[in-house]
């Protein structure tokens, strides 16, 4: 059932090619070649590539040329280019125009293994159908077959972390367009002015820095699946603008007056109650309705828990870790806790566990559960948007996250209320708590 991603040589001298296939076959990747950008494309559009390895000189299209191809149609997929001529002018070129790395030829087999899988998005997601050990996950996942072999917009939702964008791609590979893309946009994490621009694409020149066209997601999606992720936190402006798009089936870039007809069957999730949102008036009804075609309800992790314990296997296996044994003791505290941060929770309990463990099993000491106060308070290293501007240091985020949780303790979780007392938009506080969320960080409803 797995489908990892391959990696695309384009190369026109067949025995460098095939040194090059050779080199990446023997690391373990699965791979697929093409002798110059046409090829290339044709590959593009029939395979599930995850990275483009290319050779710059080749007769018709050329490295250049199909870089810039690949960033307009695929720009999900990082483009590697491999130079004879190892001028700095060149590489500066090619990252210039969107390149994720280069190569000067010759180059080592290590370096080029070492580039491609730090390059190569994890294959975490194509790898294995979800865990469904319970009778509610596993009813539920007999559900998603059997709408996955229709059209219908399905609805997904369920608590942060109980697996709802892993329902939405186990749908898309069980459906007739699974050799198709799989495009997600997370609706929460985007800024609020980037995500139309991100959904419809846009032409050269549409607002000043879109320095070249681009296509959106909808495009991306073209003859797969558009998974809109959190669509709750989705303002009503762009709210309009989505469904007219879903209605009439074609979409338009940004500053271009061309439809563009559309093949995508969409996918949404939330995980806010979404009738309660159009009766507050903050979701469109009429949209709702458009995306409602076939709800999917996940439950809570504590409220199937003979998923529970396989989860954990499962998680640990994903770490490299299927040898480690849980002791009785661990398995009834993993059975016990009541997993407020759902399977995300219990992945970094299990990441955790395995730095502490001894390597050969893993027993309840081993166990550390999710607390405000606790190291998962640690956010990732990131630049911020907007409101705050500049780049905040470690120790600045990390009394960001903790006033932000205090706050929302204090007034009961009003996420509107904790916005106004801390001077910033209700857009930047979903973004800082999609981060904290993302950074394994319980957050109180
Ligand atoms: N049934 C499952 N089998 C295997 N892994 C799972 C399962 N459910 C969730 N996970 C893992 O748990 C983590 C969280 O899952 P996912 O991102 O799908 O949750 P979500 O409900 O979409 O979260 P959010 O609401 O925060 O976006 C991921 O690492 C995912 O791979």
């Amino acid at each position: 059932m797995s489908r990892h991603l391959k990696i695309l040589v384009v190369e026109d001298d067949t025995n460098l090619r095939e040194a090059i296939v050779d080199t990446l076959l023997l690391a373990g990747f699965e791979v697929t070649a093409a002798s110059d950008g046409r090829e290339a494309l044709s590959c593009l559009s029939s395979e599930p590539i995850g990275i483009v390895v290319s050779d710059v000189q080749m007769s018709g299209l050329d490295g250049h040329a199909l870089l810039k191809r690949v960033r307009l149609q695929r720009p999900d997929i990082p483009v590697v280019l491999m130079t004879a001529y190892g001028t700095i002018q060149r590489a500066v070129d090619a990252m210039r125009d969107g390149a994720a790395d280069y190569l000067v030829k010759p180059f080592e087999a290590s370096v080029l293994v070492e580039m491609v899988s730090r390059l190569l998005p994890p294959a975490e997601f194509d790898d294995a159908a979800p865990v469904a050990e319970d009778m509610r996950t596993r009813e539920l996942l007999a559900l998603a077959g059997r709408v996955a072999g229709t059209d219908a917009t399905v609805m997904i939702t369920g608590p942060s972390g109980s697996g709802k964008e892993v329902f939405a791609r186990e749908i898309h590979r069980m459906s007739k367009r699974a050799e198709g893309p799989f495009v997600a946009i997370n609706c929460a994490a985007i800024p609020e002015n980037m995500l139309e621009a991100m959904l419809f694409g846009y032409e050269k020149g549409a607002y000043t820095g879109a320095h070249e066209a681009r296509a959106g997601k909808f495009e991306q999606a073209n003859g797969g699946t558009l998974l809109l992720d959190e669509i709750s936190e989705m303002d009503l402006g762009l709210q309009s603008k989505l469904l007219r798009v879903l209605q009439e089936r074609e979409v338009e870039r940004l500053g271009g007056h061309r439809p563009i007809a559309l093949d995508v069957r969409v996918l949404a999730t939330s995980n806010r109650n979404l009738r309660e949102e159009v009766a507050a008036g903050r979701f469109r009804e009429d949209l709702f309705y458009r995306l409602n075609v076939f709800p999917l309800h996940l439950p809570s992790l504590r409220e199937r828990p003979r998923d529970i314990l396989p989860l954990a296997r499962c998680l640990l296996s994903r770490h490299g870790a299927n040898q480690i044994l849980l002791t009785a003791a661990a398995e009834q505290r993993l059975l016990t806790h009541g997993w407020p941060g759902n399977v995300r929770e219990l992945d970094n309990v299990m990441q955790r566990a395995l730095i502490l463990s001894d390597g050969k099993c893993i027993d309840q000491g081993d166990l550390h559960f999710e607390t405000v106060e606790g190291p998962a308070l640690m956010l990732p290293e990131e630049p911020e948007v907007q409101d705050t501007g500049g780049v905040l240091d470690a120790d600045l985020r990390r009394r960001e996250g903790e006033l932000i949780l205090e706050t929302l303790r204090a007034v009961n979780g009003n996420r509107k209320e904790v916005a106004a007392r801390l001077g910033i938009s209700p857009r930047t506080l979903r973004y800082k708590l999609a981060k904290l969320r993302d950074a394994g960080v319980a957050i109180p409803c």
